[in-house]
This record gives C-alpha cells, structure tokens and sequence, in this order.
C-alpha cells in the first residue's frame, strides 16, 4: 500500500548536509533551515510534513555524537537535559555536542534543561536493584554502604518523620511497592510488596490508605539550592529552555523568569511540568504565567490516582492552546521500547490521542535516555504524528473556540490578523503560511490557530529560531532581513524556489508586521495572498 511506504518506521531523511544558501548577488542574502526539516519538505511535500515537535531526554544510551546525529536526523526537535542526573560537566559536553552537530550538519536542535525540583528520591545505584516479593530493604538517611547491602539511601532527610508503620513506599510511580515494617531512627525497614526493578536516583512517594502523604514533603521548596545552581548552569549554557519540575504555584514560574530576565542576555523560556498534586488545582495561573507547560506524566500518575491523569491532560492541553502557550506530553509513550524494538498497539493509540489532542509536542524520556531503541522511538513518534496529523486534517478534529487574549489594541491585531490568515490559508487550500517575526510572537500566534498548512516562519535572530522549534506546525527559517518587507518577501520567494521548497505559482498567504525602522508609528501589518513569481 502506497500510504504503508510513505509512512514506514525508517527514517526519511539520510544524513544531513549543511545548507545554509547563499545567494550569489550578496552576502547578506542568506538563508537557513534546518537541513532534516528541508529534507522532509522536499520529499513528503509541505502537507504531509510533520508539525508536532519531538522530544528527546538524552541519557547513556543516546548521549554518543552518532546517536544524537541519528536522533536529529530522525526528526528529534528538541533535545532534554535531566538534571536528576549526571554532573554538570556531562550535561556541559552534551550540549557542546549537540551545538557541534548544529553548526556541522546544519540541524537546529534546542536545548531543554530540567531542573531536578524538590523530589524524593533514592540514591545513585551502581546497578539497577531487582525487587522481589517479601525481601526486606532499609530505607535509609545515612550512608548507605554503613548500613549494609539491602540499604538504599534516600535524599530527603525528614521522610523518616513523614512515614508510619504500615505507610506505602511507591517507587518510580508504581514501578515496585514496599511497607513500611518498623522505623529505627534513620533507618526504616520496608518489604517489598510488588516486586520490580528499583534505578539508579528512582523518585519514592509515600501513601497511607491509598492517599499521598504530603507532610513536610509539600513543604519543600520547588527549586532548591542545587536547583539554582543548575539554573545559573543553564544561564551560562545559554539553553533555549528552562523546564520546573514539581512546579505548585505560579509564584515559582514569576520568580524565576524575573530571575531570567535580569541575569540572562537572552530570552530562555520556562516551562512548567505539572506533576504536584498540588499544581492541579492552581493549572489557570500556572498555564498563564508560564512560557510553555509539560503534562509530566510520570510523577503525575503517583500523585494523583492514575485514572485522572487523562482528564488532567486534556485540561492541560486544552487550555494551553487557548492561551497560546506551547504544551508537551511527556512520559511513558512509548513505554515498552525501552527494552522491544517495536511499540505495543495501546502506546500507538496514546501517541495518536495526544497528536488529536494538538499539542505541540511529545517527549521521550526513559525510551531515548536508557532505552535500547532510542533512535527507533522516534521513527515511532515521527510515523505516528505524521499520519495522524493527516488524518486530523481529513476529518476536521480538533477544533476548539480560541478566546481573545490581547487586551490592548495592538496586540488585538495582531491576533486578528493570525486568525484570519489561518481562515484564509484553510479555505484557499494554500501551500503555507509565510510569516515574518523578530520576537516569535505572531508566529507563536498562527501556531496557535492550528492550520492545515504549515507557518514558515522568518526571522532575523538564531535564538527565536530555535524557539519557535517548540511551536506546532511552525518551520522556523532564519533569515537576514532587507529594511524592505516587500524586499523580504521577494528574497524568501527567490531563496526558497532556489531550494526546490516553492514552485512557481505555489498559493502563500504572507503575514508581516515587521517594522521598516525601529519606531512604532510606522509599523506596517498586512496579510497578503500571494504567488510564487516565476
Ligand atoms: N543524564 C543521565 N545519566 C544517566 N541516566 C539518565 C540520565 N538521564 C536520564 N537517565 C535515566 O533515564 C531514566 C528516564 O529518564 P527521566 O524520565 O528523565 O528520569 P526519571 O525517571 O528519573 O524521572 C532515568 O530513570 C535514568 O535512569
Ligand atoms: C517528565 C517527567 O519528569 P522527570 O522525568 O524529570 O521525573 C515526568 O515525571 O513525567
Ligand atoms: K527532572
Ligand atoms: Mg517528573
């Protein structure tokens, strides 16, 4: 079946090639895309490329420069750092790898750095522990090798208080159950009630009578010293995101991003992950205040009962594209490939849920990080995403009232223009959306209306470009504007026709509200229905 081959698990693009153009009559005219996204425009057409964004965590088993090349080339979006894990000095050479591979093989993989947050967890394990039934382990807050070889070190020193006699000890969400036996001052003995695989740093939560307990646990602070360090870490690295984990409130979000603003000098957006219990009720003001929100999963599914997170999910994705903001689902998608090269159906049911739902995107954590198919989980993501992508368009699903966010003139504009090059682009059946946008805002803007065409969207800085990688549907084009807007559109039509990525009389629908000079009284917004010259 044509459709089976179009759409197989194999990668679609072969390694990469630099292909920044240049244009013969000037240095200045010069263009850039990432070379995997030109690959998948050239050979699926602009319709059937992919627009959700893909995640990877990158962990040992996918940190080697051929697997984050194979991974980028896969269709990898993003790339995430887990700071629950490895020294800074590793995360440090990873991104000087990815950075690399950037310039080398012209992708643009954007950085992703996550904070470790005010979790419990158990200490660093040489080997993963493997759990059985009825076995007795000390859960201990002292040195775990003084104590003896069932001891496992826990990180969070008041949880010998929080725990009774009696209480669960969830590892990893459910991954093995132990009970509370005794407590003997640091120590508290525990057996094990189902039985499973115990890792290196696993995340613990602690239930009595089938609630989390939440005492001096909730107490703990969402960013912790050694989270601002990481974060200064990440300031330095000049990663293009920050993402807080456990994040409870709106408040920590405000905190860090006027920390953002005053010590970095460039815009790194924050992410809140709703994984807390106590996120849940605050998600309106978390949504609001935040950049961009991760539905984590993973710890989500231990702290409220697993059969609320989907409600959760959708609430989080729902609202997020009605205030604009970019949302992720992350964890567990495919769940199975950690250890089989190929997927189970139900884990394909819940990625093709997520791409229905739109969000922006989806994010590999333990399948890229320790799995033993990095590069084989995201032909998953990619296969899946794209056809059912499709499929979304075919049927028409997906659509939901977009409420007006801007409350002052300007910004009513600019969201009117957004929604009605959408409208436009849908009904004349247009190849894509051009925009041009220095700060991401209408690009984040035509995003949000979710058209069936693709937003090429232009812009003049590196850093909004990796940015915009996030965006659902958006392919983010770097390129030096002319004073002109109209020159720019002329340059974009002669650069991209010279790429193969536009035919002559090709349908675009231009949207522009770049500023000729820098005062605002002569900005100039227009929409335009444009064909390509010949
Ligand atoms: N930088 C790293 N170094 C070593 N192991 C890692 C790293 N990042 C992730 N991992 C491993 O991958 C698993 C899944 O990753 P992730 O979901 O990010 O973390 P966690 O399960 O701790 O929340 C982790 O349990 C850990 O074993
Ligand atoms: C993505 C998640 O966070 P982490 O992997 O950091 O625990 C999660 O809990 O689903
Ligand atoms: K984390
Ligand atoms: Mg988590």
């Amino acid at each position: 079946m044509a459709r089976h081959q179009k759409f197989s698990w194999t990668a679609v693009a072969s390694p990469a090639q630099h292909i920044a153009v240049k244009n013969g009559v000037g240095a200045a005219e010069r263009l850039e895309v990432d070379s995997v996204l030109a690959k998948e425009l050239g050979e699926n057409g602009f319709r059937s490329t992919r627009r959700t964004k893909i995640i990877c965590t990158i962990g040992p088993t996918s940190c080697s420069e051929e697997m984050l090349e194979t991974l980028a080339v896969n269709g990898m979006n993003l790339a995430r750092l887990n700071m629950c894990h490895g020294t800074r000095e590793w995360h440090h050479e990873i991104i000087s790898r990815i950075r690399r591979l950037n310039q080398d093989k012209g992708f643009s993989v954007a950085i992703m750095l996550d904070t470790e947050g005010s979790e419990v967890h158990t200490s660093a394990l040489d080997q993963p522990i493997k759990a059985e039934v009825g076995e007795e382990y000390v859960l201990t807050i002292r040195d775990p090798s003084s104590v003896g070889a069932m001891a496992i070190g826990v990180s969070y020193d008041a949880f010998v208080d929080d725990v009774e006699v009696g209480d669960s000890v969830v590892v990893d969400g459910g991954m093995v159950s132990l009970e509370v036996e005794s407590k003997m001052g640091p120590d508290v003995h525990c057996r094990v009630v189902d039985p499973g695989i115990i890792l290196s740093r696993a995340n613990l939560t602690f239930r009595r009578d089938g609630a989390v307990i939440r005492a001096r646990n909730s107490m703990l602070p969402v960013l912790s010293s050694k989270d601002w360090l990481d974060i200064d870490f990440a300031i330095r690295e000049r990663v293009d995101f920050i993402a807080v984990s456990f994040v409870k409130s709106a408040d920590v979000i405000k905190n860090l991003k006027s920390y953002l603003n005053s010590r970095a000098d460039k815009v790194i957006e924050v992410i809140a992950k709703v994984e807390s219990h106590d996120s849940v009720p605050n998600i309106a003001e978390i949504v609001e205040a935040s950049d961009a929100v991760m539905v984590a999963r993973g710890d989500l599914g231990a702290q409220i009962p697993l059969e609320d997170v989907p409600s959760v999910q959708k609430e989080v994705v729902v609202r997020c594209r009605q205030l604009g903001r970019p949302v992720i689902v992350a964890s567990h998608l495919l769940q199975s490939m950690i250890e089989y090269p190929t997927p189970t159906r139900a884990e394909v049911a819940d990625i093709s849920d997520v791409v229905r739902q739109r969000a922006d995107a989806l994010m590999l954590s333990g399948e890229s990080a320790v799995g033993a198919y990095p590069d084989k989980a995201v032909n998953v993501l990619r296969a899946v995403a794209t056809r059912i992508e499709e499929w979304v368009r075919q049927e028409k699903h997906g659509q939901i009232v977009l409420p007006q966010l801007a409350n002052v003139p300007d910004g009513r504009v600019s969201e009117e223009l957004c929604a009605s090059a959408s409208t436009m682009a849908n009904n004349l059946g247009a190849r894509a959306i051009f925009v041009y946008t220095r700060r991401g805002y209408m690009a984040n803007f035509l995003s949000r209306c979710r058209p069936d065409c693709p937003v090429f969207a232009f812009t003049d800085q590196q850093d909004v470009r990796q940015r915009l990688n996030l965006r659902w549907g958006v392919m983010p084009f770097r390129l030096d504007f002319a004073p002109d807007p109209e020159e720019n559109v002329d340059r974009t039509f002669r650069l991209l026709k010279r790429r193969d990525l536009v035919q002559p009389g090709d349908l675009v629908v231009v949207v522009s509200d770049i500023r000729p000079d820098s005062s605002d009284a002569s900005v100039v917004r227009s929409v335009q229905i444009r064909r390509v010259p010949a």
